[in-house]
């Protein structure tokens, strides 16, 4: 008697899930283009939201929920602001710009849509996880931000699609102009698609293997990575390029296509932990491209613990074939402190 194994491919998971982005994207591209200083809105923790961070999140999660009804959804943002009395009109902006993608959400259900993704889930099995703007801050000085949404399960992104509203389709050939969706799924590989959901070609990590042939990348703001201690890693790595800095998961974009082989994130807050949506579309993206993703002690990232990466310290991803000498290389940097 013959056995057959049956391979989960998420097809539909993965078509659902750029759907879900490619709506965003044109949200948030609507709005960048039109930036005042009025959409810019502190958080709680004065780290900045806009109104596309609200709409963004409303659309991908009742897209999700309208193909996967039992779907956990952890986001970044809440409606909490977005209810207070005093916020009315902001609330109305959101649904305004809402509605311009899709009709069918009410008020009601666009509140309760971002909501959906602040609740609690069993982070074990399976949820999507989603940063509706990454870079937020890249977002309001008009560079470049992602939609970053990824499937989970048992702890690791099975599904990944990240939409770069400003990366070139191809820099090889940067006629074809600026937006791409890059998507991964886990023993897939990765491929690039255009902003309005349409693949275009598949994608492979840099076959650098001499470091100081390597170009890294990090982020733009010092607040955010320890931009003093990525350079002293650079040095022991014998790379003299400067690094390509550029907000949020595009980092992990340009890797996986080789415009870079390493991107470092050390944060100069100590103990920082990285949330979930900051880190697990880009993960598999890298991966399936062929290149690795840890924390900075080579330890894979995990996602079975709840909102943060409470396990993992600092984020390192390559190309693969340098991974073990940045690793060595941070273990120096690191002796030195
Ligand atoms: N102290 C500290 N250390 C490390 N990381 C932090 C820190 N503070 C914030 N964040 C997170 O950084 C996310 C965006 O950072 P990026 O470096 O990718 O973009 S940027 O260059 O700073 O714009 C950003 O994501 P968004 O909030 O989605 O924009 C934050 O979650
Ligand atoms: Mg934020
Ligand atoms: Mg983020
Ligand atoms: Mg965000």
């Amino acid at each position: 008697m013959s056995t057959q194994r049956f391979t989960y491919t998420y097809a539909h998971e993965r078509q659902v899930a750029i759907e879900a982005v490619v709506k965003a994207c044109r949200l948030c591209r609507a709005i960048q283009s039109n930036l005042t200083a009025e959409h810019k809105i502190s958080k709680a923790d004065t780290s900045p939201v806009t109104v596309a961070d609200f709409g963004s999140q409303a659309l991908i999660v009742s897209h999700l929920l309208r193909a996967f009804l039992q779907d956990a959804i952890v986001g970044e943002e809440s409606a909490t602001l977005l209810r207070q009395p005093e916020q009315a009109s902001l609330k109305a902006h959101v649904v305004n710009l809402v509605n311009r993608i899709d009709p069918h959400l009410n008020e009601t259900e666009m509140l309760d849509a971002i909501d959906y993704g602040a609740q609690t889930c069993d982070f074990t099995q399976r949820y999507w996880t989603l940063d509706p703007i990454d870079g937020t801050k890249g977002f309001l000085r008009g560079d470049q931000y992602a939609v970053a949404l990824a499937l989970i399960e048992h702890g690791e992104p099975v599904v990944g699609v990240l939409g770069c509203p400003n990366l070139l389709l191809n820099p090889a050939q940067p006629e074809q102009g600026q937006g791409c969706l890059l998507t991964a799924v886990k023993g897939q590989g990765a491929a690039i698609y255009t902003l309005e959901g349409t693949r275009t070609h598949s994608i492979s990590v840099a076959p650098v293997s001499e470091p100081s042939q390597a170009r890294f990348c990090d982020s733009v703001e010092a607040a955010h990575a320890s931009h003093a201690e990525h350079a002293k890693i650079a040095e022991l790595l014998g790379i003299t390029t400067p690094s390509y800095r550029i907000d949020s998961q595009c980092k992990y974009a340009i890797v996986a296509r080789g415009e870079a082989s390493i991107y470092l994130r050390i944060s100069p807050t100590p103990n920082y932990r990285s949330w979930i949506w900051d880190h697990a579309a880009g993960t598999i993206v890298v991966q399936e491209a062929g290149g690795k993703v840890t924390d900075m002690d080579g330890y894979p990232l995990d996602f079975s613990l709840g909102r943060k990466l409470f396990k993992n310290s600092g984020v390192i991803a390559t190309n693969g074939l340098l991974h073990e000498i940045v690793l060595g290389a941070i273990r120096q940097m690191i002796k030195r402190r």
